[in-house]
C-alpha cells in the first residue's frame, strides 16, 4: 500500500504534548523518508480550566478538542497520553489506535528544589499535586506530608514551585524527560511506593477508522509489548469502571521471558485501605488478564470504595 504525502497530526499544545509529536514525526520519517508532517495543535478544556477536573468533564478533559480535530477530518493522526484517554468508554465512535509507541519510563519523580528525597522530607512539606492516585498513597505512607492543590502543565507546575506554591512535587519521570527537565529530579520513585496510573508513560497513535493507508503507515511505529500492556491496562480501567475522583493504580510489565503480568490497586482517598491484586496472563489474552485483575478487586470490594467516593 502507498504512504500519505502529507500527514497532519494533531495534539494539545503543550510543551510536553509538541515533544511527543516530534518524536513522532522523527519516527515516522525514518519509517517513510518521502513522508511530510504537519502539526496541528489544540487547546484543550483541561488546560484552559485549572480548577477541580470533576468539575469539567473530568475525563476526556485532555483529549475531546483533539478527538473532534479527527473526526473533522482536520487532522490525519492524533498523539495522546494513553494516560490521558478514558478508558472506563470505547474510544469515541470512528476513531482507533493504529500504534502503541515503545514505552518510556511509567515511574513518578519527587522534584524537590533542596534536593532532598521523599523520606526525608520534613513534617509539613507541601507537596504540589491534585492527583487523588499520588494524594491517596503519600497519605499511607508519609501522613506528615501536606497535598496542595496543584495544576497545569509540567512547565508551568516547575514555575509555581520556583514562585514557593509549594515546597515539592511529584511528575511523571517520562513527562520530565519529553520536556527536558530531567535535571530536576531529586529521587526518583519505585512503582512499589508510589505505584504508576495505568497507561503511564505510553503514547498511542489514534486514527480515523477506515483510513486504511494511514494506519498501514502508521502502524509501524507500534511496539508490541507496549501494545500487550496497554491493553491488558486499558481492559482493566473499562471493567474496573473508576471516576476521575478514584484513585486507582497499577502497571503491565512484558518480563524478559516474554511473560505479561498486570499489578494494579485499589485506595481510598486516605490511603488506609489499599486493594491489591497481581496476576500472570499465562495463555490469556491481555485483555483477559486486565478483566481478570479487576474482578479480583470487585471481589475485595473495589466497588464499595469506587462509588463511596464523592465525584
Ligand atoms: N496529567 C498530565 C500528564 N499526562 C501524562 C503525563 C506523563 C507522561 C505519561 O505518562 O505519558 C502527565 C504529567 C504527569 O503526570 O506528571
Amino acid at each position: 500500500m502507498s504512504v500519505p504525502e502529507l500527514i497532519r497530526v494533531v495534539s494539545r499544545d503543550s510543551p510536553m504534548a509538541l515533544a511527543q509529536v516530534e518524536r513522532v514525526r522523527a519516527e515516522l520519517t525514518a519509517l517513510h523518508p518521502g513522508v511530510r508532517t504537519e502539526v496541528v495543535p489544540v487547546k484543550t478544556t483541561g488546560d484552559k480550566w485549572l480548577g477541580d477536573l470533576s468539575k469539567v468533564e473530568g475525563k476526556g478533559a485532555f483529549t475531546k478538542e483533539v478527538d473532534a480535530a479527527l473526526l473533522a477530518g482536520e487532522a490525519d493522526l492524533a498523539v495522546h497520553c494513553v494516560k490521558d484517554v478514558p478508558a472506563d468508554r470505547p474510544l469515541p465512535a470512528g476513531t482507533v489506535f493504529a500504534a502503541f509507541l515503545k514505552r518510556d519510563d511509567i515511574r513518578d519523580a519527587l522534584v524537590h528544589p533542596g534536593g532532598l528525597t521523599l523520606d526525608e522530607l520534613p513534617d509539613g512539606t507541601r507537596i504540589g499535586t491534585s492527583s487523588v492516585r499520588r494524594i491517596a498513597q503519600l497519605a499511607a505512607t508519609h501522613p506528615h506530608l501536606e497535598c496542595v492543590p496543584f495544576r497545569g502543565n509540567a512547565n508551568r507546575r516547575l514555575e509555581k514551585l520556583r514562585a514557593g506554591e509549594a515546597d515539592a512535587l511529584l511528575l511523571a519521570v517520562s513527562g520530565l524527560e519529553r520536556i527536558d527537565r530531567r535535571d530536576v529530579i531529586s529521587e526518583v520513585l519505585s512503582p512499589e511506593t508510589m505505584m504508576p496510573p495505568i497507561g503511564a508513560g505510553i503514547l498511542a497513535l489514534q486514527c480515523r477508522e477506515g483510513d486504511d493507508e494511514l494506519i498501514d503507515a502508521v502502524s509501524g511505529l507500534g511496539d508490541p509489548d507496549t501494545h500487550r500492556e496497554a491493553t491488558a491496562e486499558r481492559m482493566f480501567l473499562h471493567v474496573l469502571q473508576g471516576h476521575c475522583n478514584s484513585p486507582i493504580a497499577g502497571y503491565a510489565r512484558v518480563d524478559h521471558g516474554g511473560e505479561l503480568s498486570l499489578r494494579a490497586c485499589v485506595f481510598t482517598p486516605d490511603g488506609k485501605t489499599r486493594l491489591n491484586a497481581h496476576e500472570w496472563a499465562g495463555r490469556l489474552h491481555p485483555a483477559t488478564l486486565g478483566t481478570s485483575v479487576a474482578v479480583a478487586l470487585l471481589r475485595q470490594g473495589a466497588r464499595e470504595i469506587i462509588d463511596g467516593i464523592p465525584h
